[in-house]
């Protein structure tokens, strides 16, 4: 089993001609699959603690692993039984069909196993399941102990992650040869269970990987809080806002943090100033956050607008998103960076419903306006206009609660106006914020999440 962290994320074209200059290398399909089966068993044999299995086959490649598998499983001893929705129908299925000496059953009359493992379809799956097939695998994915779903779950879509119809949430999915978008975004995601990396021999190389942990400079001897970095926040309506992305910008290792016209509060270490050409003049400021709490009434958009027009590395979140659908056109003019943090609603409010998957969507946007888009969500994505993608791996769904967004805002900001370019900055930004809230756990507030960038900085 591989770690998730930095690992490539390949389309099923990609992972296609990837298996294919493996072949045109010397191997052959037959050879990969019998490989990814023989993977495929070790993983099973490990989950199966030597319990009944039951392999469910499709007519494709994805089938061709599951009687691969089966012949590997059976050879250690376990009582493997086989049951398919259709004939082989590529060669190297029907050979890894005539590999397999046990009795091969219609997918609807098989008797659960406590051991469901679903080879039903993968990368090649084009429609929803037949409805009644769709609803086999439904009851014995019920009626089993635990549930195995080989490269994808049955019914999922790899490159846009929908979900054909009503599929099982599987306990495990053995993801062969590279991780691919269903496995990382919503809603697939959630159907994939425990996502594991088996290594099928494929070299796989992408623009688009899972996010890893960044590699961040420790103060030294020379370092003082400007050079730190230092991040200046608007401030605007709702202050608390502004201060948990404050707090957060200094927790995530920021020297010196200014909020702007705020109403007063956070920590001692905050420099509450005025909102005025002075303060925002300032050629030391590394990173201008405007948009946590800022409001959308005309005070905010003014300030908005001066914020804009600054040469400052910028973040906009919030309600600055709300205010910039008007003003699009300035990001094509400004030279130094901007980071556009938009949850989905601030996401389609900006740049419509958009074609593909979310990744497709937070390329295009970054494209479109020259920026680093950091798409939020239980599986963020940040994109550059140069096409790199980032997915965020490890994700806690109590993260869903006021006041996160405010935070992660104020952490990218300081990854910023500490010297990283932007897209490595947002990047380091989601995975901190991201690792805060592994530590945490459960059922914390944003308070604590700002709290917990101390532990998580620390840990780099
Ligand atoms: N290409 C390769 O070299 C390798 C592929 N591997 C496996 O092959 C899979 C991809 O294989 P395939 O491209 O054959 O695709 P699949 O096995 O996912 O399925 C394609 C087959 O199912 C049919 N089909 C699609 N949707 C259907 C539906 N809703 N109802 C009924 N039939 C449907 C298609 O017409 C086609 O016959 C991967 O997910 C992986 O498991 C592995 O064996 C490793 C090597
Ligand atoms: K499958």
């Amino acid at each position: 089993m591989t770690p998730i962290a930095g690992q490539p994320v390949l389309t099923a074209n990609e992972m296609r001609a990837a298996e294919q200059q493996a072949i045109d290398a010397g191997g052959s399909v037959e050879a990969l699959m019998e490989r990814a089966g023989r993977e495929v068993a070790r993983a099973v044999a490990r989950l199966a603690s030597r319990a009944p299995v039951l392999v469910l086959c499709g007519p494709g490649n994805n089938g061709g692993d599951g009687y691969v598998a089966a012949r590997f499983l059976a050879g250690i001893g376990l009582d493997v039984r086989v049951a398919a929705s259709a004939a082989p129908a590529t060669a190297a299925a029907r050979a890894a069909r005539a590999g397999w000496s046990g009795p091969v059953t219609p997918v609807a009359d098989a008797q659960p196993a406590a051991i469901l493992v679903d080879a039903l379809f993968g990368t090649g799956l084009k429609r929803p399941l037949d409805p009644a097939l769709a609803d086999c695998l439904r009851t014995l994915a019920g009626k089993a102990r635990r549930t195995i779903a080989v490269d994808l779950p049955s019914g999922v879509t790899t490159d846009d992650a929908r979900t054909l119809g009503d599929v099982p949430i599987f306990d495990v999915t053995l993801a062969l040869g590279a991780f691919k978008p269903a496995h990382l975004l919503q809603p697939a995601a959630r159907h994939c269970g425990e996502t594991r990396l088996l290594d099928i021999g494929v070299d796989v190389r992408s623009d688009l990987h899972v996010i890893e942990k960044p590699s961040l400079r420790t103060p030294d001897a020379d370092s003082h809080k400007y050079n730190r970095g230092m991040v200046t926040i608007v401030g605007g309506a709702m202050t608390g806002a502004s201060l948990l992305a404050a707090e957060a910008a200094m927790r995530a290792g920021a020297g010196y943090v200014a909020l702007l016209g705020g109403q007063g509060g956070g920590p001692h270490a905050l420099v509450h100033k005025s909102f005025d050409d002075d303060a925002l003049d300032d050629d030391r400021i590394g990173a201008l956050l405007i948009g946590p709490g800022l409001g959308r009434d005309d005070g905010a958009a003014r300030r908005l607008d001066r914020a804009l027009a600054t040469a400052h590395r910028l973040v906009l979140d919030g309600d600055a998103l709300h205010l910039l659908k008007d003003r699009m056109a300035v990001l094509e003019s400004r030279a130094a960076p901007v980071i556009l943090t938009p949850h989905a609603g601030e996401f389609a409010a900006l740049f419509g419903e958009g074609e593909g998957s979310k990744i497709d969507r937070a390329r295009a946007a970054a494209r479109e306006t020259g920026a680093i888009v950091v798409f939020k969500g239980a599986d963020t994505v940040v994109a550059a206009p140069d096409g790199r993608a980032r997915i965020v791996g490890d994700t806690n769904d109590w993260l869903s609660t006021a006041g996160t967004g405010d935070v992660l805002a104020g952490v990218i900001s300081a990854m910023l106006a500490g010297g990283m370019p932007p897209f490595e900055a947002a990047t380091a930004g989601v995975w901190l914020h991201a690792d805060a809230a592994r530590r945490l756990g459960a059922a914390f507030i944003a308070d604590d999440l700002a709290a917990m960038l101390t532990e998580s900085r620390a840990s780099l």
